[in-house]
């Protein structure tokens, strides 16, 4: 309460912000007093005090901060392309940076998107010793796409690529499985956009929401897409459970309330058994049995065919199945029916989402890297983290609808990225670690740190020309629109970075679409796919989830045993409380004594008739027993 009552007593000593009067246009101190400036600073100051002179940025001398670890590497040269590559420091004059930006800028006219990589500083020298490692990374693309096993520990082909292009699909059963799932999701979410298929008991006669449940590559780019464009008022408004945390499916359900008889509940896993999922489809069951709903009427589950999900659709008679094949990956899988069927249910033009994607696919398979987008990027991963992942990439899209390009990327890159061994067994602990929200808001966040604090990182500036639709935009001050300070925002910050050796790559696109969006998605995982090949790992697996899942499942048996145990002693008469030693001592886990202890607060903390007396910040005084006696004793 106290740091409440603090916080309430600083804000009055703001300062108060000026009266504006409603659509003025007259000077007020909240503008800045002479037209914004490309070079401008990371502070473009609102006060009208302009902070450090801008020719100051572009022109000081920059060093990189530390050497790199490639730097510090070069000496030792082992034949790996860009350890006898010294990096310099990055090029400071004007005219050479603009002669480089214009010499690499890449160009997809169709799509009107833009990659600048001129300010990532790449030498001649590191793209001639890279280029065998591209070949290489283009065949492998190549062979993908023609349906070789590119994800060889688990056997099988990679095949996101066909989703957006189906003739590429290495057989005609595989090309119709596509095309007739494409035709299904279209024909269903028609039906029900316009009610032909009907909630059996809404009154409005109709579907109004989506309930997705799902997790990782089942709800990132579902999510990411509905933000970034989903009309204002979609013919189906979407939510997301995406977690086993109760609270959060209470308010998910809660948010929905009366509208419950109105909600598609799309269930979505690949494998069909993830816990998460399985645990908010239970949880969701149960909201529709307490408010007389019949959910199989309203359900639809996207999962693999045969899968345990799939059976329960089908015994239980779900509304619709949707296939999820075998040969997508969840983190590939936003072209799939995953993310297609959400998309269209919310009004969103799913062929022009493919569309997008394949133009992308056609430019990133030529073999000339400067030509090739997602090459472009990978190389400038490469240079940027030194093949090893030395650096975060930070990305900063500056259009709130693509808050959640990073959240969806991270998934996208990390899972297929972070791993410990390579193609050849070595154990190389691979990986590139992404995060980032949005521009400029993060600039009043952690921007701070990037520029002037530990240099581990590079920026991924995302801009978007298209302020806002035609005709809506007007001049807050003389000349100057909302949407020219957020392109100012961008401009000053990539500069002020680069000043202080920050690299980045700017993707350039007009507006955010279906189409643009679809390019995105398509060029970064053509860009993870053609990067796993340079640093020779398999990006389609992901073995390290595993761990984490067992270690659950085993938390959750010793939690069963515990409860046994502590059942056994408190049927007992009298009762027989016992020490958090003896109920791991009984457990036959004596090893697992701390997590016994967190098991038990867990519960205790949950009203589940556990009794702890003691003092909670001294676990060995706490003894426990259960408040009643399960007769059956039936925990296991
Ligand atoms: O779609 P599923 O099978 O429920 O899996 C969800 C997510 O879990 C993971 O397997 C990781 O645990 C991801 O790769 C996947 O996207």
């Amino acid at each position: 309460m106290a740091s409440i009552s603090g916080l309430c007593s600083s804000s009055s000593n703001l300062i108060p912000k000026p009266n504006l009067p409603s659509l003025s246009r007259i000077q007020s101190p909240w503008m800045i007093s002479s037209p914004l400036r490309i070079e401008d600073n990371l502070k473009i100051s609102f006060s009208g005090i302009s902070s450090k002179s801008s020719h100051s940025l572009l022109t000081h001398s920059v060093a990189r901060d530390a050497p790199s670890s490639l730097s510090k590497i070069a000496a030792t040269g082992d034949g790996v392309p860009g350890k006898s590559v010294a990096k310099k420091g990055l090029e400071t004059d004007p005219k050479v940076l603009w002669e480089r930006y214009t010499e690499w800028l890449y160009q997809h006219k169709d799509l009107g998107l833009y990659l600048d990589v001129s300010r990532v500083g790449f030498t001649d020298e590191f793209v001639k010793e890279m280029e065998p490692r591209f070949m290489k990374a283009f065949q492998a693309m190549e062979d993908l796409e023609k349906g070789a096993i590119a994800n060889p520990d688990e056997g099988r082909m990679v095949g996101h690529y066909w989703l957006r292009n189906p003739k590429l699909s290495p057989n005609s059963f595989l090309r119709l499985q596509i095309e007739n799932t494409l035709e299904a999701i279209s024909t269903f979410a028609e039906d029900i956009i316009v009610g032909k298929i009907k909630p059996p008991s809404s009154p409005e006669g109709r579907f109004t929401h989506i309930l997705s449940v799902g997790i990782g590559g089942s709800a990132l780019g579902p999510q990411f897409v509905a933000e970034a464009l989903a009309p204002d008022n979609p013919p189906l408004k979407i939510r997301f459970i995406d977690n086993t945390d109760p609270a959060g499916i209470d308010h998910q359900i809660a948010q929905l309330g009366p509208e419950l008889a109105s909600t598609l509940v799309i269930v979505v896993s690949k494998s069909g058994g993830t816990p998460e999922t399985r645990n908010g489809l239970l949880e969701v069951q149960k909201a529709f049995r307490d408010a007389g709903l019949n959910f199989a009427k309203q359900g639809v589950a996207i999962t693999q065919e045969g899968s345990l999900l799939d059976n329960t659709a089908r015994i239980e008679g779900w509304l619709s199945r949707f296939p999820m094949f075998d040969w997508v990956g969840g983190r590939t899988s936003e072209m799939s029916a995953v993310g297609l069927l959400a998309a269209a249910l919310q009004g969103i033009n799913i062929k022009e989402m493919l569309e997008g994607a394949s133009l992308m696919d056609e430019a990133n398979r030529t073999n000339v890297v400067k030509n090739n987008p997602a090459a472009l990027l990978a190389l400038c991963w490469y240079w940027a983290s030194d093949g090893v992942g030395s650096k975060d990439m930070v990305v900063l899209p500056y259009k709130d609808s693509l808050l959640l390009f990073s959240r969806y990327l991270q998934q996208l890159v990390m899972e297929s990225l972070g791993k410990e061994f390579d193609l050849d067994g070595n154990k190389v602990n691979q990986g590139l670690t992404v995060y980032g929200n949005k521009g400029s808001t993060d600039q009043h966040a952690y921007i701070q740190q990037l520029r002037d604090g530990v240099h581990n990182f590079f920026a991924t500036f995302i801009e978007v020309l298209r302020d806002r639709p035609p005709g809506h935009d007007w001049e807050l001050e003389p000349g100057v629109t909302c949407g020219d300070y957020l392109f100012g925002m961008l401009q000053g910050t990539r500069s002020a970075l680069y000043a202080n050796g920050r690299e980045s790559v700017t993707v350039t696109v007009q507006e955010v679409n279906p189409r643009s969006v679809g390019a995105l998605i398509a060029l970064y995982e053509r860009a993870v796919g053609i990067y796993a090949s340079l640093v020779n790992i398999n990006a389609y697996h992901q073995p390290g989830v595993e761990a984490g899942k067992k270690a659950a499942g085993e938390v959750l048996a010793l939690q069963k045993r515990v409860l046994s145990v502590l059942n056994e002693a408190s049927c007992k008469d009298p009762v027989e409380p016992l020490s958090i030693e003896e109920v791991a001592d009984r457990c036959h886990s004596p090893e697992d004594i701390e997590m016994v202890y967190k098991i038990i607060a867990h519960m205790a903390a949950n009203d589940r008739a556990i009794i702890a007396e003691g003092d909670c910040g001294s676990p060995r005084s706490v003894k426990v027993f259960l408040g009643e006696c399960n007769v059956d004793g039936l925990y296991g």
